[in-house]
């Protein structure tokens, strides 16, 4: 998909790819039954929300933080023609009280030591432990599932693995790992590698991280 991404919105990468991997083959499944419900929390410039439109989903709902990416997402959508509604706000904020059949999510979870702030940072920067949006994103996700409802969710191994997994155990979902890749750090885990060797995070001279795609549903 040729998508407009205006400056400081997130440019689809191998984690938008993992995800949408895994994401059509769930797809592939829900979308035989009728008024399939889809919600893509941190669309950027709507790639997986205009994916999941693209499978038959029948309603799609994405959301995002910034202004400039819903904007952005919301011309995407026009131009290609699909029925993406997309909503300006924090999280599942704007959908409170609604249940979805599929959740998707590449949120923030890049560890920074500097603090977060509004601005272009916000599509990557997730806090000192990388969890500051999954960790919300997990306590608010049981509750927004239908009965058979999954969520899918995208992240570094660096932010934690074991922690979304018990999170969403906590929450009374069977969580697991799906998918998992390893890419060489882009410019932005670059810039950051001298603190996370000081963390202990990384090993010395590793230039490397795993991606990882979360697949959580209701017991
Ligand atoms: C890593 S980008 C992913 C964008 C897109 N889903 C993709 O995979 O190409 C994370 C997105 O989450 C948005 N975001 C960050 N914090 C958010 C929040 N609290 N609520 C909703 N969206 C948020 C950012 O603006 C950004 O567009």
């Amino acid at each position: 998909m040729r998508l407009l991404r205006p400056r400081g919105v997130y440019a689809p990468q191998e984690d938008t790819e993992l995800l949408a991997q895994a994401a059509r083959s769930e797809l592939r499944a829900l979308c035989e039954q009728p008024r399939v419900e889809v919600l893509d929390v941190g669309t950027g410039t709507g790639a997986l929300a205009l994916m999941a439109a693209e499978c038959g989903a029948a309603r799609v709902t994405a959301v995002d933080i910034s202004w400039r990416a819903v904007l952005a997402a919301r011309y995407n959508a026009w131009r290609l023609g699909l029925p993406v509604v997309v909503r300006h706000g924090d999280l599942t904020g704007p959908v409170s009280g609604r249940r979805f059949d599929l959740i998707l999510s590449n949120p923030p979870y890049v560890l920074s030591p500097r603090p977060l702030r509004r601005g272009a940072v916000r599509t990557w920067n997730a806090g000192v432990d990388g969890r500051q949006v999954i960790d919300r994103l997990c306590d608010r996700a049981p509750g927004m599932l239908t009965d058979a409802g999954v969520l899918l969710l995208v992240q570094s191994a660096l932010s934690g693995v074991d922690a979304t997994l018990e999170r969403l155990q906590d929450g009374g979902l069977t969580a697991r790992v799906e998918l998992r890749t390893t890419i060489p750090f882009g410019p932005v885990m670059a810039r950051h590698a001298d603190w996370l060797e000081e963390q202990g995070l990384i090993e010395p001279e590793e230039r490397k991280e795993d991606l990882v795609v979360i697949r959580a549903q209701r017991t």
